[in-house]
């Protein structure tokens, strides 16, 4: 998948470019509704001999326009987004830098500068798509927009129980804890990707060392202990996951901290990229009265999670 990064102002020679189809919106997470615009336009570009493409914004447009609060966290950040789109079948991704000067582009001036000039056939966007200044665009605009220049596909509203399948369901349930009841909303299991940084050494004196990792831009699940399952440079280990701030011995910890204990696994990995899969929420993180107390504490969470895993695999 080749990516294009675009900054205003943008045009491109239309000629140059083969027919496209292109999806087009946010798509923070990924989750089943947005798969279903991704994988129409993937398949619309088979039939059509053209090529699939996605156009998407960055950084999100309620970080540039501080409207999420400071803690605002992706569900997919910008290279999880790439992978499970090239995972999808897309072969190009425009990638729209939004600042302020984007953000005030009239929703004409959008199409004309940054779709037209693509040599797009078919755009594909869910029900609520929404762009240019205000968000005043919507699937209705923009057919008029198009000049008749490319048609258009609105994929609807997908529900499950009642419930619209959407990025702010996909946080509330990571809020919740909820990580096995998020995967058939998401498609998929919640995955994120940490580096592992160096923590206060205390874990392998307790015969549980626990890798603390640095979670950048991803959103964690409620604080709480779960059964994960981890991958490190391609090789998959079970493991238990803390989310929380340790208060068994800290007190002025202000974000909550991912740490995961793996097992059968006694390898150093300071520096290493470790990405973590969700499987089921054990329980609340707890203050203990000492040391002997968590021990005791680890070995309950230890066969809980085999437990778990038995179940799962
Ligand atoms: C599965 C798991 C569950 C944990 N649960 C708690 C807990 O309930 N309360 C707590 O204070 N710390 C908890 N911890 C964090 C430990 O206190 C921490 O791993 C230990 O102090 C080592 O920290 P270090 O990696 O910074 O050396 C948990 C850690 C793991 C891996
Ligand atoms: N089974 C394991 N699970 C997690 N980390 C392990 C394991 N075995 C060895 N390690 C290594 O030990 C480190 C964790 O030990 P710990 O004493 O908790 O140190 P820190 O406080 O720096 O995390 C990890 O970062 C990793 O490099």
């Amino acid at each position: 998948m080749e990516t294009i990064v675009m900054s205003h102002p943008h045009h491109y020679k239309q000629e140059s470019l083969p027919p496209t189809i292109l999806a087009l919106g946010y798509f923070d997470g990924i989750h089943i509704g947005h798969q279903r615009v991704i994988s129409t336009a993937v398949e619309l570009a088979e039939k059509a001999g053209a090529v699939p493409a996605v156009m998407s914004f960055h950084p999100h447009p309620s970080v540039v326009l501080g409207r999420a609060d400071q803690n605002w966290t992706y569900i997919t950040p910008l290279e999880e987004k790439k992978k499970v789109l090239e995972s999808m079948g897309v072969k190009r991704f425009y990638l729209v830098k939004f600042d302020h000067d984007f953000a005030s582009l009239s929703s004409k001036e959008f199409v004309d500068q940054y779709i037209i000039g693509l040599n797009v056939q078919h755009v594909v966007t869910g029900f609520d798509f929404s762009y240019g200044k205000y968000g005043k665009g919507n699937v209705e605009t923009l057919v008029k927009e198009s000049n008749g220049q490319f048609a258009q596909t609105v994929i609807e509203k997908i529900e499950k129980d009642g419930q619209k399948i959407s990025s702010t369901l996909i946080r509330q349930f990571l809020k919740e804890g909820r990580v096995q009841e998020i995967v058939p909303y998401l498609g998929r299991r919640y995955k994120l990707n940490g580096t592992v940084i160096h923590g206060d050494k205390r874990g392998r004196t307790i015969g549980f060392p626990t890798a603390n990792l640095d979670t950048e831009e991803y959103s964690l699940p409620k604080v709480g202990v779960y059964a994960v399952e981890v991958s490190i440079d391609n090789e998959r280990y079970f493991a238990m996951a803390n989310v929380g701030y340790k208060p068994t011995f800290k007190e002025d910890q202000k974000k909550p901290s991912l740490e995961v204990h793996i097992f059968d696994f006694h390898k150093e990995i300071y520096g290493k990229t470790v990405s973590v899969t969700w499987l089921k929420r054990i329980r609340d993180e707890k203050k203990f009265s000492g040391i002997d107390e968590l021990i005791q504490q680890l070995n309950t969470d230890k066969s809980k999670t085999l437990e778990i895993i038995q179940t799962m695999y």
